[in-house]
């Protein structure tokens, strides 16, 4: 039985439906994505699956327990990370994450063990001292993050939790969150932030105007739709050497000449190359298409130095399924 099980899940605020009939299982260690524009329905879903909302219509089980039913079975397994979280005045890491562990109910020793191995977790244990308000987003974060692991719940639910941090603390944070699904832990992270989802998650779910429109393995929803496993776009570099701009505008002609190109732009170093391939076009066909592209750009002497196609990613992926519709 999966741990989680999201069965038909419905929620109206008066005429608007901010959720409607979402249904997905998420298995214990792993990570689902919970993707979509703002407004999309993640917030009420996940204040939801966090207890602190209950759905019009719809049953949400963890571990066997009814969300809706018995949510006091429920909510020691349950992490939640709100997308604002606030930090106390005058209060160190350590005094902060000591009172949320004493409200879990703590004691003694163990409280004391428990608050440590989380800031060990989380890096934070150099900072026990400082003032919560005097450290960075990234850091702020990571106490946030602490404060959801003190009672070793089973589920986490991270609202935006990637939101405002810079690249370094995003993939801080990724590491992170993959540790605690190798622990066991069942986590849900929001984002509209695809490509860093993409690298982060093992399963995905697309939602828009409350309702999902896909769900599965992230390479399935990479696939689904479009057709094609790789996108019919091409990245060309050149050698162009004394030359320079001539040899990039002779070869941004020929390409255009090529059957199937539809677009050619140049971009900082490199080519952007568009194709329009049938819909169902395969990998191999992708190519075939570019293997003559390649050709004609050697034979007609032009100095090649890469050649790639770019992989669909998830942001490809989220446009195919909303039809565009929402950016
Ligand atoms: N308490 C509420 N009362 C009335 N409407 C609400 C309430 N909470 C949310 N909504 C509405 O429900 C819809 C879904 O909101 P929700 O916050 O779940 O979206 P979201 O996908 O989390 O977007 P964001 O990324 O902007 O937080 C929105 O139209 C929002 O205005």
């Amino acid at each position: 039985m999966s741990l989680l099980q999201v069965k038909g899940l419905r929620r109206d605020f008066g005429s608007l439906r901010a959720v409607d009939d979402v249904s997905f299982t998420l298995e214990a260690g792993s990570i689902l994505g919970f993707i979509g524009p703002n407004g999309a329905g993640k917030s009420t879903t996940l204040r939801i699956l966090a207890t602190l909302d209950v759905p019009t219509t719809g049953e949400v089980l963890l571990d066997g327990h009814s969300l809706v039913d018995a949510p006091d079975k429920a909510r020691p397994l349950i992490g939640y990370m709100p997308d604002r979280y606030g930090t106390y005045d005058d209060v160190t890491v350590f005094e902060f994450l000591d009172f949320f562990a004493r409200a879990y109910g703590l004691k003694g020793t163990q409280r004391r063990e428990r608050v440590e191995s989380v800031m060990e977790f989380t890096g934070l244990t150099p900072l026990a001292q400082k003032l919560t308000t005097a450290l960075s987003k990234g850091m702020r974060q990571r106490v946030a993050l602490g404060r959801t692991l003190l009672h070793d719940p089973r589920l986490l639910l991270l609202d935006e939790p990637a939101d405002g941090l810079d690249p370094r603390a995003r993939i801080e944070l990724r590491e992170l969150l993959r540790a605690l699904a190798d622990q066991g832990k069942a986590v849900i992270i929001s984002s509209h932030i695809l490509t860093e989802l993409a690298e982060i998650c093992d399963t995905c779910a697309i939602i828009e105007q409350g309702r999902l429109l896909a769900t599965g393995k992230v390479e399935d929803i990479l696939q689904q739709g479009g057709g094609s496993a790789v996108a019919p776009e091409l990245t060309v570099r050149l050698a162009a050497g004394a030359e320079g701009d001539a040899v990039w505008a002779r070869a941004e002609r020929l390409l255009l000449e090529q059957p199937r190109v539809v677009h050619v732009a140049r971009e900082g170093e490199a080519l952007r190359v568009r194709l329009e391939l049938e819909p169902g076009t395969g990998p191999a066909q992708v190519d075939a298409a570019a293997a003559v592209l390649l050709t004609a750009l050697v034979s007609a002497g032009l100095p090649v130095c890469s050649f790639s196609a770019r992989e669909r990613n998830l942001e490809d992926a989220f446009m195919t399924v909303t039809k565009g519709r929402v950016a």
